[in-house]
C-alpha cells in the first residue's frame, strides 16, 4: 500500500484498515499527535475527523446507515457526478453509494504527500453505471491528515472516454457545530446563488455575513477559495480552502424538513451545518484524457 507519508513502519502504524460492524473496510489515518480521521470505503466517505484531544469536528446523525445501498448521513459524501436532482442520476449521483477500492499505486501529486498522513482511494465506473450514465472515468481520491491536524481531500477525476463528458461535485462536509444559533459563516458576502427552496432561482447575497434562522439550501457561486464558519460558544471556527471548486453549497433542513429524513436524529439539525466546496453552479467539463483535480481542505483555529 502506498501511504504517501513514506514507506517506514512509524508511518505503516499511522494508516490502520479495519472493518465495521458490516464488514466494510474503513481507513484509518492517524497524524503523530493523535489527531485521526476515518474513511470507509462504501462511498469513499470520510466519516470522522478528530482533534488530537478526540474532539470530533464531524457531524454524523445518530440514525446513520452504515452500509449500501444508503448513504450515510453525515461525514463528507462524495456527490457526482450530479448534485442533488441536477439530472436523470439518483440524488447526488452514484459515487457515494459504491464500493471504493484502496489505490496502490496512485499517480503521484506535486508536493502534496509531504509530512501527512495520506490514504489514495479510487473507484472506476462498473458496467451497471455505465448504462445510467454512459462515460468511462477514473475517480482518483486522495485523503490525507496534515501534522497539524488539517484534513484534505483531493478529487482527481480523468475523462478515460473518446467523448467529452460534464459532471457536478460538491463534498458535502457536514461540520459539527454546537448549535446553528451560534454559528456564522463569512466569506459569501455579495455572491449570487442559486436557491434550491425557490426552484433554483438566482439572488444576490445582501448580508455581511450569514447567519441561520431557518432551512437554507443555497448554491453560492464563483466564490473566493477560503470560507470560515465561527462558532461563537465552541470559540473555535472551521477554515474551508478550496482549490478547482468554484461553488459553495450551504444546507441545513431545519426542523420540519429534517423530521421527514428518515435517518436524521430528532433535533440534530440544530448540531449540523453542511457547507459544501462544489462545482455544481458551474459543472465540470473534461475532453477525453483530460483530468479536474478539486482540493478541500479542513482546519480549525481558536476564535473569540
Ligand atoms: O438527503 P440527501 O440526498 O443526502 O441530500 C441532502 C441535501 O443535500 C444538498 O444539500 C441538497 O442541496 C439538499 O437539497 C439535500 O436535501
Amino acid at each position: 500500500m502506498n501511504h504517501s507519508g513514506g514507506e517506514s513502519d512509524h508511518n505503516r502504524k499511522l494508516v490502520q484498515v479495519t472493518k465495521d460492524k458490516n464488514g466494510i473496510d474503513l481507513v484509518v489515518l492517524r497524524n503523530p499527535r493523535g489527531a485521526s480521521a476515518t474513511v470507509s470505503l462504501h462511498g469513499g466517505q470520510v466519516l470522522s475527523w478528530k482533534t488530537d484531544r478526540g474532539e470530533e469536528l464531524l457531524f454524523s446523525s445518530s440514525k446513520a446507515v452504515f452500509s449500501p445501498p444508503k448513504p450515510v448521513r453525515g461525514g463528507i459524501p462524495i456527490c457526482f457526478p450530479q448534485f442533488g436532482n441536477r439530472g436523470t442520476l439518483e440524488q447526488h449521483g452514484f459515487a457515494r453509494n459504491k464500493t471504493w477500492v484502496i489505490d496502490q499505486n496512485p499517480p503521484p501529486l506535486s508536493a502534496d504527500s509531504n509530512g501527512k498522513v495520506c490514504i489514495d482511494l479510487l473507484l472506476k465506473p462498473s458496467e451497471d453505471d455505465m448504462k445510467i450514465w454512459p462515460h468511462s472515468f477514473e475517480f482518483r481520491l486522495k485523503v490525507c491528515l496534515t501534522v497539524d491536524g488539517r484534513l484534505i481531500l483531493i478529487s482527481r477525476i480523468r475523462n478515460i472516454n473518446g467523448k467529452p463528458f460534464s459532471f457536478s461535485f460538491a463534498f458535502h462536509t457536514y461540520l459539527s457545530i454546537s448549535d446553528i444559533s451560534e454559528v456564522r459563516l463569512e466569506g459569501l458576502e455579495t455572491l449570487d446563488y442559486l436557491d434550491n427552496l425557490c426552484q433554483k432561482e438566482r439572488f444576490t447575497e445582501q448580508g455581511d455575513s450569514l447567519t441561520f434562522e431557518s432551512e437554507v439550501d443555497r448554491v453560492y457561486l464563483d466564490s473566493c477559495d477560503m470560507v470560515a464558519v465561527l462558532d461563537h460558544e465552541k470559540k473555535q471556527t472551521f477554515v474551508i480552502r478550496k482549490e478547482g471548486l468554484p461553488d459553495v453549497v450551504v444546507w441545513n433542513p431545519w426542523e420540519k424538513k429534517s423530521k421527514s429524513i428518515v435517518d436524521f436524529g430528532d433535533e440534530e439539525y440544530k448540531q449540523m451545518l453542511c457547507v459544501d466546496g462544489a462545482a455544481v453552479g458551474n459543472p465540470i467539463t473534461l475532453k477525453p484524457g483530460e483530468e479536474w483535480t478539486g482540493r478541500l481542505e479542513l482546519s480549525i483555529v481558536p476564535s473569540t
